[in-house]
Parts: C-alpha cells; sequence; structure tokens
C-alpha cells in the first residue's frame, strides 16, 4: 500500500497542490460539528472555492452506516464524479467513515485524510483501514482502501481537549511496545507534557507505514497493530452500549494493553518485571477504567467478533518483551476473562 504522509507545515500547502488540478471535479469536505468550528478555518485558505461541506454530528455513536447517507447523499446531488475528492477533516471518526463512504461511492472516489487529533495523526489516517461500526461491534463493516495521500498538521492539536490527547497517545505506546522498546525507554518519563508533537507523529507514522507496506491486508504482521484491541475493542463496544458509560478508543486500547500484557504473562511470554514496568507506565497516564466485576463475561464476550479470530478460535497479539509483539496467539473466552478480572484487581 503506497501512500503519501504530509507532516508538518508544508501539508496543507501540499493538499492545495493536489486540490486546485484540472483532475480534480469536485471537492466535498467531510467535518464533524467541532472540526468545522475548530479546524475548518485552518483548513479553508487551502480549498478551493464552490468546496461543498457535509457536517456531521461528532462522536462514536454516528460512525454508522446512517451517517455515510450524508455524505453519499451530497455527491448524489451533486452528481460528483469518480474525479471527485473527498476531504476528511476530523478524528478517527471522521477518516473512517468518511474514508468508507468515499471507497463506496461510485464505487470508489478518491479521498484524503486530514486527521485533526493526536490519534488520527498517529494511527487512523494511515494505513487504508475504513469502516464504521454496526450492531454494536466496532469497525463491523469497512474496507482496506488507502487515501490518496495523509495531510498531517500538528498545528491542528491546540484546540483538542486534554482527554483526548491522552487516547491518542495510548496508540503512540501501542506502537512502542509491539515494535520499539528504545521509544518506549526514552520516553516514558516524559508523558504527555509534550510541546511539539511533531517527531512524535513522526516516529509512530513511520513505524506504522513499515509494518502496512509488509501487510496491507492484515493476513499476518499487520495483525501486530492490533495489540490492546481485542480487549480494548470488547471493552468499548460493552461500554458504548451502556448509557452514561461513554468510553474514549484510546482508554479503551490502554486497559486492553493492560490486560493483554497480563496474558502475555500468564501464558509465559512476558517476563513478570516488564509486565509491572508496563502497568506502572500505563496507570501514569490513564485513570483505570471502572466495571464491576458481574460484567467480566459480558464484555469478553465481544472478542467472539474480533476480526483477527478464525473460527472459534480467539487470536491475541501478545508480547514477548517490550518491544516485540508476536501475533495469531490462541486465547480462551476464560482467558480473557481472567485477564479483566486482573485488571479490575489492580490498583487505581
Ligand atoms: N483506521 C484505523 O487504523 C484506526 C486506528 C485507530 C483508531 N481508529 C478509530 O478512530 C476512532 C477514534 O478517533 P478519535 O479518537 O480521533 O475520535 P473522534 O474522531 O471522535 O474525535 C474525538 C473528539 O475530538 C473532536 N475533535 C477532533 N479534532 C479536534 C480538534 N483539533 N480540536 C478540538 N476538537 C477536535 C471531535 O469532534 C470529537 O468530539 C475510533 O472509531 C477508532 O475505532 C481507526
Ligand atoms: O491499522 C491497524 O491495523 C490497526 O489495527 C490500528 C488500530 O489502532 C485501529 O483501532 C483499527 O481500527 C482496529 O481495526 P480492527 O480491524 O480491529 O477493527
Ligand atoms: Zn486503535
Amino acid at each position: 500500500m503506497d501512500q503519501t504522509v504530509h507532516i508538518g507545515a508544508i501539508a496543507l500547502p501540499r493538499l492545495a497542490e493536489l486540490l486546485h488540478t484540472p483532475a480534480v471535479s469536485q471537492v466535498v469536505v467531510l467535518a464533524d460539528e467541532n472540526t468545522v468550528r475548530q479546524c475548518l478555518p485552518l483548513l479553508q485558505p487551502q480549498l478551493p472555492a464552490g468546496y461543498r461541506l457535509v457536517e456531521m454530528p461528532a462522536g462514536e455513536e454516528y460512525k454508522t452506516l446512517e451517517t455515510c447517507q450524508l455524505l453519499w447523499a451530497e455527491l448524489t446531488e451533486l452528481r460528483a464524479d469518480r474525479y471527485a475528492v473527498v476531504v476528511n477533516l476530523g478524528g478517527g471518526v471522521v477518516t473512517d467513515l468518511g474514508g468508507f463512504a468515499a471507497a463506496v461511492y461510485k464505487r470508489g472516489v478518491r479521498f484524503v485524510q486530514v486527521p485533526t487529533t493526536l490519534l488520527a495523526q498517529v494511527d487512523a489516517s494511515v494505513g487504508g483501514k475504513t469502516g464504521v461500526d454496526f450492531m454494536g461491534f466496532k469497525n463491523q463493516l469497512g474496507v482496506f482502501q488507502a487515501a490518496a495521500a495523509v495531510f498531517i498538521e500538528p498545528r491542528f492539536l491546540r484546540t483538542l481537549d486534554p482527554r483526548q490527547l491522552k487516547s491518542g497517545y495510548a496508540e503512540v505506546v501501542k506502537h512502542w511496545l509491539i515494535a520499539d522498546a528504545d521509544a518506549f525507554e526514552r520516553n516514558r518519563y516524559v508523558g504527555i507534557m509534550v510541546d511539539d508533537w511533531t517527531p512524535v507523529i513522526e516516529e509512530s507514522v513511520a513505524l506504522k507505514q513499515r509494518i502496512v507496506e509488509q501487510d496491507p491486508l492484515e493476513t499476518g504482521l499487520r495483525k501486530l497493530l492490533n495489540f490492546g484491541h481485542t480487549v480494548g475493542h470488547a471493552l468499548e463496544s460493552y461500554l458504548l452500549q451502556q448509557p452514561g458509560r461513554e468510553i474514549l478508543h484510546g482508554e479503551a486500547v490502554a486497559a486492553g494493553m493492560v490486560c493483554e500484557a497480563w496474558l502475555s504473562h500468564h501464558k509465559g511470554r512476558l517476563s513478570a518485571a516488564e509486565l509491572d514496568k508496563i502497568e506502572t507506565f500505563l496507570f501514569s497516564i490513564f485513570e483505570k477504567v471502572q466495571f464491576v466485576l458481574l460484567e467480566t463475561e459480558a464484555i469478553a464476550d465481544y472478542a467472539r467478533q474480533d476480526k483477527k479470530n478464525a473460527g472459534s478460535t480467539i487470536n491475541c497479539t501478545l508480547l514477548e518483551a517490550i518491544g516485540r509483539g508476536v501475533y495469531d496467539q490462541p486465547v480462551t473466552l476464560a482467558e480473557i476473562a481472567d485477564s479483566l478480572r486482573y485488571y479490575h484487581r489492580l490498583p487505581g
């Protein structure tokens, strides 16, 4: 998967070059209610006159097929052809949904990603996974489709809520844990008090791209990028169904990484000392996700829909060491529930 990623002050001018060519018939910007207010003003000078804006409500609960229809209706009313370009301006919800909707409209129009959260800049906008949630399961419908290009402007992060910044940081930590022990060591005393995110974004994107290039369709190696997500998605999916118990994707992944680090230790792969190091670090940044013991089975049950599974075998990505992930490791539903009980017992 060949995907050009522009990072820094050069990004938005490069996007303008792409959009101001005769090969582009129409430009449709998809943004959510917050990125329209907070991010569109920075992007606007780079857009051609006559672009159309589609505004969607913000939040994971709107990452649905129904919301895709807003974009499909606008494209259809515009009679947009295959030379149209969809510009996804927002966090991972907008980039996942907008990428999917563009990939399906007339069997595919080009889209570009302009990620505005840390999570979308270090992870969601890169690598071509697009999709929406369905029947309570995360990213249940989707396609692998590379964006025409990705334009990352770290200045967007200036208006981002600190809780959202932390959520994105979980995916950065995930990248270190699966493939970069040195970065974990260098950064574990820094935390999220970062002035300029550019180097962190550059390193994370490069690491993700190295993996995606080798396995764009997730037949093997790419499953490393799913560390923390077997349990993380189960927790996120479960809590999203519970009114008033909102959880952010990165918060669920952080909890999932603790559980899956424990599973790695339980399976004899990861040392107790490294498990402790990971836990200590994650709890220095993330608050504990709250659930009651009675809920563990119901949460674990969501893992039966994980996309890495083969038949009834739940395949998890585990760690052999900090910086060394290993994929396709079978775990049982009972072990997943045990990992949640372990997490529940931890102080915090
Ligand atoms: N495709 C992938 O590879 C991939 C990778 C990781 C996560 N994801 C998906 O990404 C989604 C989470 O993305 P997210 O954390 O960006 O959430 P999000 O898109 O919901 O954005 C978080 C919130 O921040 C607001 N916002 C966005 N940019 C802002 C800015 N610059 N200033 C102020 N507010 C801003 C949004 O309106 C929203 O309310 C999940 O659905 C997850 O499954 C996909
Ligand atoms: O890019 C990937 O591959 C990932 O797994 C990145 C994850 O951080 C991301 O949350 C992804 O959307 C998960 O995909 P899914 O296939 O488990 O739905
Ligand atoms: Zn993720």
